[in-house]
């Protein structure tokens, strides 16, 4: 089995182009000059339709295919909606693996989720973690969906002796963002609190959970990065970590985006809200060995995403404001 080389005159179908994952992808290979792009919102295709999907694949012929879209969020997503959560996901990993397969498409890359690892993982984690032990409840029907696409990925790679791959991205931010009070990741979501507790004066936000799990939060760019690396450089059966290495309590990440945001108020802790898993770092050293690094670091990622949200969103917002309409949430 021979990876093609990903050349500026690859035909690459980015599925969830405008996703967080999906858009900075698209960003990069533009700047590395790939122009060729295959892309479709889920409003044109909708690639829950097994034929539909099939359809599309077939007029566009793509030599490379990344699986960046999904249904997707938070924990509070994953927590009140796993039936959708497994069906879309489940359904949407189907259609795009068995189109790409019905053309022997000869490079995919899976994004999986570092969630999918058991809740009592050896920290930092390594890949052959996968499948030792019993799921986080908060995301089991996300991990399993996940795995199930794995297994999908790497099952046709041994049966048609194609160079398809998955990789598990740790838990991602940047510009670009799902900044939902109730469906987004914590980064984007405390961001938006904090902003709005310091824009109103507010004395104290809400956390949800203890503040004491521990996760680590990986740049977008540095995603992008990492999925070209992997696209040029990797071709094994195992899936990849991509991460930092780096872990930070959820107590102390809202401490530095106070401290980008200016706000001096305090916290208050919902212990009612779930945790999730206690822990969550990974081991990088497959991708590091690839020659791959991350380079964002956590504080300067912050800011310059808190910089994005303002001129996306709250200074749009503030203008309307001023301008005497309402509000939009
Ligand atoms: N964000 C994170 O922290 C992490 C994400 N991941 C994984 O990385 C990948 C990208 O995540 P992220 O960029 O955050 O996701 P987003 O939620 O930002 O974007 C997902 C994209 O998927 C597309 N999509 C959803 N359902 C469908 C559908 N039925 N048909 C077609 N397209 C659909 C959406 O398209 P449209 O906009 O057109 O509706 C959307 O742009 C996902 O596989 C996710 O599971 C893994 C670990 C962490
Ligand atoms: C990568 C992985 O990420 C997800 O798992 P998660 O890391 O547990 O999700 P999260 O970012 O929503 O929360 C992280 C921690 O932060 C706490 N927390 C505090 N305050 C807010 C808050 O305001 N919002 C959110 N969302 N969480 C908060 C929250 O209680 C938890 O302890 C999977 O669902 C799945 O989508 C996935 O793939």
């Amino acid at each position: 089995m021979h990876a093609p080389r990903l050349t500026t005159a690859s035909r690459i179908l980015v599925a969830g182009h405008r996703g967080l994952a999906g858009s900075a992808l698209c960003g990069r290979l533009r700047a590395a000059g790939h122009e060729n792009l295959v892309l479709a919102s889920s409003s044109e295709v909708d690639l829950r339709d097994h034929a539909a999907t099939a359809r599309f694949f077939a007029e566009h012929s793509p030599d490379v295919v990344v699986l960046a879209a999904a249904r997707g969020g938070g924990i509070l997503t994953t927590v009140t909606q796993p039936a959708d959560i497994i069906s879309d996901n489940l359904r949407i990993q189907v259609s795009v693996f068995d189109a790409a397969r019905a053309l022997r498409v000869p490079r995919l890359l899976f994004l999986a989720s570092s969630c999918l690892y058991p809740r009592e993982s050896r920290q930092p984690i390594r890949e052959t973690s996968v499948m030792t032990g019993a799921l986080e409840p908060t995301t089991e029907s996300y991990a399993i969906a996940k795995i199930a696409g794995m297994a999908q990925v790497r099952a046709v790679r041994e049966q048609d002796g194609l160079a398809w791959i998955s990789a598990m991205p740790t838990n991602l931010y940047g510009p670009g963002d799902n900044f939902h009070p109730t469906s987004s990741h914590v980064l984007a979501g405390l961001m938006r609190r904090i902003h709005e507790a310091a824009q109103s004066g507010a004395d104290s936000v809400q956390v949800w959970g203890t503040g004491t799990p521990r996760r680590e939060f990986l740049h977008v760019d540095d995603l992008a990065e990492a999925c070209v690396t992997l696209l040029q450089d990797y071709d094994e059966p195992a899936p990849v970590n991509i991460g930092t290495g780096r872990d930070i309590s959820i107590a102390d990440l809202a401490k530095m985006l106070a401290e980008t945001i200016g706000y001096t108020g305090s916290f208050e802790f919902d212990a009612e809200m779930p945790d999730g898993a206690p822990r969550r770092v990974l081991d990088i050293r497959t991708l590091t060995g690839l020659g791959w690094e991350p380079r964002i670091r956590l504080r300067a990622g912050i800011a310059a995403t808190y910089q994005w949200y303002l001129e996306s969103t709250a200074l749009p917002r503030q203008r309307e404001a001023v301008r005497g309409h309402e509000m939009v949430g």
